[in-house]
């Protein structure tokens, strides 16, 4: 196979972000992604330390309301065009499970995805192509556990093997491949390939899928002539979905899930293994450390058009798988591949049906003119000359002149058996040339090639830039809405960033506050076990004074009762200026109280000095204890002097 050389080219590399799940908002999940398609930027933030913010710039970013028409005209159309030129192309869809991978890649009811768009794509291009001559082929395989599948024959007991040819780039050797005459035929092979895939229940996506599926076609494209001679292209679209890229504890796999999630996860870190070696530009590229990642060789820094479409979930409980799939799809777009066309394969396809082709009509041009000498024309009535045959035996028997009866019977029975004989030989010879024309028609078929006239070509071009022209009419429209979006979301964002300000500004006041609330608290701690001590001090003074109070009383109640002297303390003030205590007459009224002080009195007179100081100091303690102050009159209770 000969190759036209073209620059080396990097790995385009989308993003895109799903909207929330259903459940998701069900949920009240908050969103952590903030997608700037206009700038190719997307931010992704972690919810718990808020501050944490990343942005990473890609070739094109889908947000979610970005829609399956887009991503294919934007991003997928180059690709699939390059394979009709004859290049290699492969676009494959990475992310953790639930993240829309398959989304993307097969769509929905509603919105087709990346995959049967390029179904119709190809066959539309075929159909309105002029002088050239297509055969398409597909094949589908999965790899589950590093096993290869084939999904159009899942009973296949070919050993299937990834080898490499020459010049020819990975195959699969003993897939079985099916000719497809129409994208119906396309999508029949999709959907039988769908069937077949594993899939099973995950508990982050009920319909997850675990395998890698691998949607290979292939188109052959003749548009040579015998004068301009023959030239022959190859064009190969690999289409892979990949298996979930999510962390085994959080998919809640066990026993058989968690085998199977580890070499998912094996094959998966094959891949990024191989991306860093390319990116690093090492010597040694791992590729047969996995059978994915050997057959995605040509498409990982080989001959190959390769787009990687990195699928996100917004929420953010999936911060961190969505965070990886951007730092590895961020690795990805360094990958430099070195695409070209490839031209005069030595085993087209497309070149041996027409080889048959042209042998079968051969051999059917060959027979039909023996068909037409074998055919007798009449035979005439008895005793009449007969003219059998249209040949040259008619004329030897004409040459001969008039037979007899006997003989003429003989003859014509000879020639009726003749006759017989030729007609089912004829028979036989007609149903070969049925046959061969079923052959040469089958065999047309499969080659395809658009039936279109220049004028019909022109006309519908005319219609097509009709309609290109509305289109672009109407995505003028809606890049203007969405500006008017982008625009109100950035006002919300410029918006939320001032309120993340104040709340940042509060936060940083509230820390200061916490740091001074902690200060109050040390000191107020500080303060309390002071107090604590002081008053612990306190009570132990006071246990001692009222010790001491009680030995006191202890020894008046030598003197006086002690209610007496309640009563006479709650009486008696002191006089400051003359140092003695006094009580009001009024108090003293009662004649039985006058008499009781008087006793009183004389009790501490007949004493000794002693006993006279404690009264009066035991007075003076329990007018602390009973501050009344306003006494004046001359009941003199003792004087110190
Ligand atoms: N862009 C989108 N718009 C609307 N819904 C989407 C979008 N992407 C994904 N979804 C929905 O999200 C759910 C999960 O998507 P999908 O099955 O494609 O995930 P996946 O990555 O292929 O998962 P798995 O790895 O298990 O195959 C589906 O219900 C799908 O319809």
């Amino acid at each position: 196979m000969s190759h036209v050389g073209k620059e080396d080219e990097d790995v385009r590399v989308i993003v895109r972000c799903r909207p929330l799940t259903r459940s998701e908002a069900d949920r009240n999940c908050r969103s952590v992604v903030q997608v700037m398609e206009d700038q190719g930027l997307i931010e992704i933030r972690n919810s718990t330390t808020n501050a944490e913010r990343q942005v990473f710039k890609f070739d094109t970013v889908y947000g979610c309301y970005s829609n399956q028409e887009d991503i294919y005209e934007k991003s997928v159309r180059p690709v699939v065009s390059s394979v009709l030129e004859g290049f290699n192309g492969t676009i494959f869809a990475y992310g953790q499970t639930g993240s829309g991978k398959t989304y993307t890649m097969e769509g929905d009811i509603s919105d087709k995805g990346v995959v049967p768009r390029s179904f119709e794509h190809m066959f539309d291009c075929i159909t309105s192509s002029c002088n050239t001559r297509y055969l398409v082929q597909a094949s589908f395989l999965e790899i589950y556990q590093d096993e290869i599948k084939d999904l159009l024959d899942p009973h296949n007991g070919n050993q299937l093997v990834v080898r490499e040819k020459p010049k020819i780039g990975v195959e699969v050797y003993g897939i079985s491949s099916c000719l497809c005459n129409s994208k119906e035929d396309l999508e029949r092979v999709l959907a039988a390939g769908i069937f077949s895939r594993s899939t099973g229940a995950t508990k982050i996506n009920e319909r997850s899928s675990r395998s890698h599926a691998i949607l290979t076609v292939t188109v052959e494209m003749d548009n040579g002539s015998p004068q301009s001679g023959q030239v022959i292209r190859v064009g190969k679209l690999n289409l892979v979905d990949l298996a979930g890229s999510e962390r085994q504890s959080k998919s809640g796999a066990v026993g058989k899930r968690l085998r199977e999630a580890a070499r998912i996860n094996l094959s998966l870190s094959a891949l990024g293994n191989v991306i860093s070696a390319l990116v690093e530009g090492r010597q040694h590229v791992p590729y047969r450390d996995s059978k994915l990642t050997h057959l995605l060789k040509d498409s990982l820094g080989g001959n190959a058009k390769t787009l990687m479409i990195a699928n996100i979930g917004p929420a953010s409980y999936n911060y961190f798988e969505s965070l990886n799939t951007l730092q590895y799809a961020s690795r990805a777009k360094n990958i430099q591949n070195k695409p070209v066309v490839n031209s005069e394969p030595k085993d087209a396809l497309v070149r041996v049906y027409q080889q048959e082709i042209e042998r079968l009509n051969k051999l059917l041009s060959e027979q039909n003119p023996q068909m037409v000498m074998k055919i007798p024309v009449q035979v005439r009535s008895v005793g009449e000359q007969t003219d059998l045959y249209p040949d040259s035996h008619d004329n030897e028997l004409r040459r001969k002149g008039s037979i007899s009866s006997q003989v003429y019977l003989e003859i014509k029975e000879s020639a009726v058996n003749e006759i017989e004989r030729n007609k089912e030989l004829v028979a036989v010879e007609k149903k070969e040339v049925e046959e061969l024309k079923e052959k040469i028609a089958l065999m047309e078929s499969t080659l395809l090639h658009g039936s279109k006239s220049i004028m019909d070509l022109t006309n519908e071009q005319q219609m097509a830039l009709e309609v290109g022209r509305k289109k672009i009419v109407r995505q003028k429209d809606r890049e203007i809405s969405i500006r008017q979006q982008v625009r109100l979301r950035q006002e919300m964002w410029q918006t939320y960033s001032t309120l993340q300000q104040k709340v940042d500004a509060k936060a940083h006041e509230l820390q200061a506050l916490r740091f001074n609330v902690d200060v109050i608290k040390g000191e107020n701690l500080r303060v309390t076990s002071e107090m604590d001590t002081l008053i612990r001090e306190l009570n132990d003074e006071q246990n001692t004074l009222l010790k001491e109070l009680k030995k006191k009383f202890l020894i008046m109640e030598k003197f006086i009762r002690i209610d007496e002297l309640n009563a006479l303390i709650g009486r008696a003030s002191y006089d400051e200026s003359r140092q003695c205590w006094f009580l009001q007459p009024s108090q003293c009224d009662e004649p039985q109280m006058r008499n009781r002080y008087s006793e009183i009195i004389s009790r501490y007179d007949s004493h000794s000095g002693n006993g006279r100081r404690f009264c009066r100091d035991i007075i003076e303690l329990e007018l602390d204890h009973h501050p009344r102050t306003t006494y004046d009159l001359p009941l003199r209770l003792h004087n110190n002097k």
